[in-house]
C-alpha cells in the first residue's frame, strides 16, 4: 500500500519564506529498526540525524539529513522565534493535499543567559530541523517520508535523486544488524568539579533556609574516556536496552550527539489536549520486592521529598489553569518506579484553550521547579551563579512539533553529550530547606546509574 503526494505550494504570504517550496512523498514500508534505519544514515547525513521514541514506544521518529534548519543563538526571545518561523513555514509550504505533514524536531539550550564556557560547542540556543528523510513507527506500520524544502523553480531531477537514496537507505536499514553493538571500553571516569558542586549545595541550602528562595536544582557533570570513538548508534542501542520505561532521544549537531533516556514528559499536545508530568522527589529501587515496596512507601510520605515535588505540581497546575480548561490535577502523588530509581509522579492534564500552543507551553514550563526551582527566575539566577557547570541541553525541552501544532517535548534528563572519545554525563536534584550535600551526591549516583551502565562507566565493583 503506497500513499503518495507530490505537491507545491505558492501564496502570496507576507513571510520570510515567500516563494519556498515543499516536495513530499511518503509511502508505507514493512516495518524496520528505526535504530538500523539512524546507522543507514550514518554515511552520508552524519551529524544532521534524530531520534526520538515517546515513552510508551507507540510513536518512533528517526530524521536523516536536514531538509530546513530552524536555529537561533539569542540569549532572548528563541521560543517565540521558533514558534513563529515553524508557522511562517508551515502556511507558506503545508497544504491539505499532503497526506504527511513535515515534523520539526530539536531542543533548547536549558539556560541562554550562562555563559561559562563548556562542551557544548555545536549547540546553539535553539536547534530544530525538518529531516530530509523521515521513518515514522506507528504501532504496526511504518512511513518512510521525503522532504524537499527549496527555493527552485525546478526540482524534478533532485527529487529523483532523492528517492533512489530513500531506496538505498531502506534497503541498507533492512539487511543491517542491530545487535552488534557493543559498550565501549571506558578508559577514565572523572567526577567534574565535584568539591565545588557539593559546596554550592551548601551554600544555596543556607540561602534557601534565610528564606530567600524556596527550591533550586543543583547538577554535576562526569565524565567518561573511552579507547576509540565511540558511535550515536552505538550509544542509541544502550541505553534503550537499559531503559525500557522511558523518552528515548537523540539529536546530532555535527561532531556531538545530545542523547538520552528520560522519564519526564514535560508536555505533550494532541488534538488540543494537553498533558504533563510532575517529576521529583527521588529513591532507589529495593533489592527484594519488600525492600523496595518499603522504599516507595517511605517516599510517599517524606516531608523533603513531598515538599520538592509539590513545587512542581503547583507550579504546573497553575500554567494549565492559565492556558487550559477543565485542567485535572490528582491530589496525592503516585510513584513511578523505573529500572534504577522511584519518583514521586503526578500527571496534569487539561484542553488547550483557543490560540494557546505547543510552544508557548512550553516556553512558559521551562524549567519546572523539577529542573529550575521556586520562584522560577530566581532559582535560574542562582543555578547560573551557584552551580559550577553550563547544563547546554542537559535538562532543557527536546522534542517534536509538527505543522498542526501536536507534539511532545520531554525534559532531557538522565542524559548526555557524546563527543568522539568521551562523553558528559548529567544528573542534578532538587534542593530544599532540608537537603544535605552527602544525601544529594547519593542521589546523583542513582540518577547516573543508567547511562553509566549503558557506557561502561560503571566500576567493577558496582551493580
Ligand atoms: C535533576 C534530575 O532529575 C529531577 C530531579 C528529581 C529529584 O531531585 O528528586 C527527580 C526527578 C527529576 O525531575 C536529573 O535526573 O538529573
Ligand atoms: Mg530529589
Amino acid at each position: 500500500m503506497n500513499s503518495e503526494s507530490s505537491s507545491s505550494t505558492q501564496q502570496s504570504a507576507d513571510s520570510q519564506y515567500e516563494g519556498y517550496r515543499f516536495y513530499t512523498e511518503t509511502i508505507e514500508v514493512t516495518r524496520m529498526s528505526a535504530l538500523a534505519f539512524f546507522e543507514a544514515g550514518g554515511s552520508d547525513h552524519s551529524g544532521k540525524r534524530l531520534y526520538w521514541q515517546n515513552r510508551e514506544k507507540t510513536f518512533t521518529l528517526v530524521g536523516i539529513g536536514h531538509a530546513h534548519v530552524l536555529s537561533t543563538n539569542k540569549a532572548n526571545g528563541r521560543f517565540e522565534e521558533i514558534k513563529k518561523e515553524w508557522q511562517n513555514l508551515c502556511r507558506q509550504i503545508v497544504n491539505e493535499e499532503h497526506s504527511v505533514q513535515p515534523v520539526l524536531f530539536g531542543g533548547f539550550s536549558f539556560d541562554p543567559l550562562n555563559n561559562k564556557a563548556s562542551e557544548w560547542k555545536r549547540f546553539p540556543q535553539a536547534y530544530f530541523a525538518v529531516p530530509t528523510f523521515q521513518l515514522v513507527l506507528k504501532g504496526e506500520q511504518a512511513f518512510i517520508s521525503i522532504h524537499l524544502i527549496t527555493q527552485k523553480q525546478e526540482s524534478f531531477a533532485e527529487f529523483e535523486a532523492m528517492r533512489k537514496e530513500r531506496d538505498k537507505l531502506i534497503h541498507a536499514a533492512q539487511v543491517s544488524e542491530v545487535d552488534k553493538y557493543d559498550k565501549p571500553q571506558t578508559t577514565g571516569r572523572i567526577e567534574l568539579k565535584k568539591q565545588a558542586y557539593l559546596d554550592s549545595i551548601k551554600q544555596v541550602t543556607d540561602i534557601i533556609k534565610a528564606k530567600e528562595v524556596e527550591k533550586v536544582v543543583i547538577a554535576r557533570t562526569m565524565k567518561l574516556e573511552f579507547e576509540d570513538v565511540f558511535t550515536p548508534t552505538s550509544a542509541l542501542y544502550q541505553v534503550s536496552n537499559e531503559q525500557p520505561e522511558s523518552f528515548l532521544f537523540g539529536l546530532e549537531a555535527e561532531d556531538q550527539f545530545f542523547f538520552g533516556a528520560t522519564p519526564e514528559r514535560l508536555v505533550k499536545v494532541e488534538n488540543h489536549k494537553a498533558l504533563s508530568t510532575c517529576l521529583a522527589g527521588s529513591t532507589p529501587r529495593g533489592k527484594t520486592i519488600e525492600k523496595d515496596t518499603e522504599l516507595g512507601e517511605i517516599l510517599l510520605k517524606d516531608s523533603k521529598n513531598r515538599a520538592e515535588h509539590q513545587y512542581v505540581v503547583n507550579m504546573i497546575s497553575e500554567v494549565f489553569r492559565a492556558n487550559c480548561s477543565r485542567t485535572i490535577v490528582p491530589k496525592l502523588p503516585k510513584l513511578m518506579k523505573i529500572r534504577d530509581i522511584q519518583h514521586l509522579y503526578t500527571p496534569v492534564e487539561g484542553d488547550l484553550n483557543p490560540g494557546a500552543t505547543l510552544f508557548d507551553l512550553v516556553q512558559v514550563l521551562h524549567p519546572t521547579p523539577a529542573l529550575g526551582g521556586e520562584p522560577k527566575l530566581l532559582a535560574l539566577e542562582m543555578i547560573r551563579n551557584y552551580e559550577a557547570m553550563n547544563r547546554g541541553y542537559y535538562a532543557a525541552p527536546v522534542g517534536w512539533i509538527d505543522a498542526k501544532g501536536d507534539g511532545e517535548f520531554a525534559v532531557a534528563i538522565r542524559s548526555a553529550l557524546l563527543d568522539g572519545k568521551e562523553a558528559y554525563l548529567y544528573a542534578g536534584g532538587g534542593i530544599v530547606a532540608d537537603s544535605t550535600p552527602e544525601s544529594e551526591y547519593d542521589e546523583t549516583w542513582v540518577k547516573f546509574r543508567p547511562m553509566l551502565r549503558a557506557l561502561g562507566g560503571q566500576l567493577s565493583d558496582e551493580s
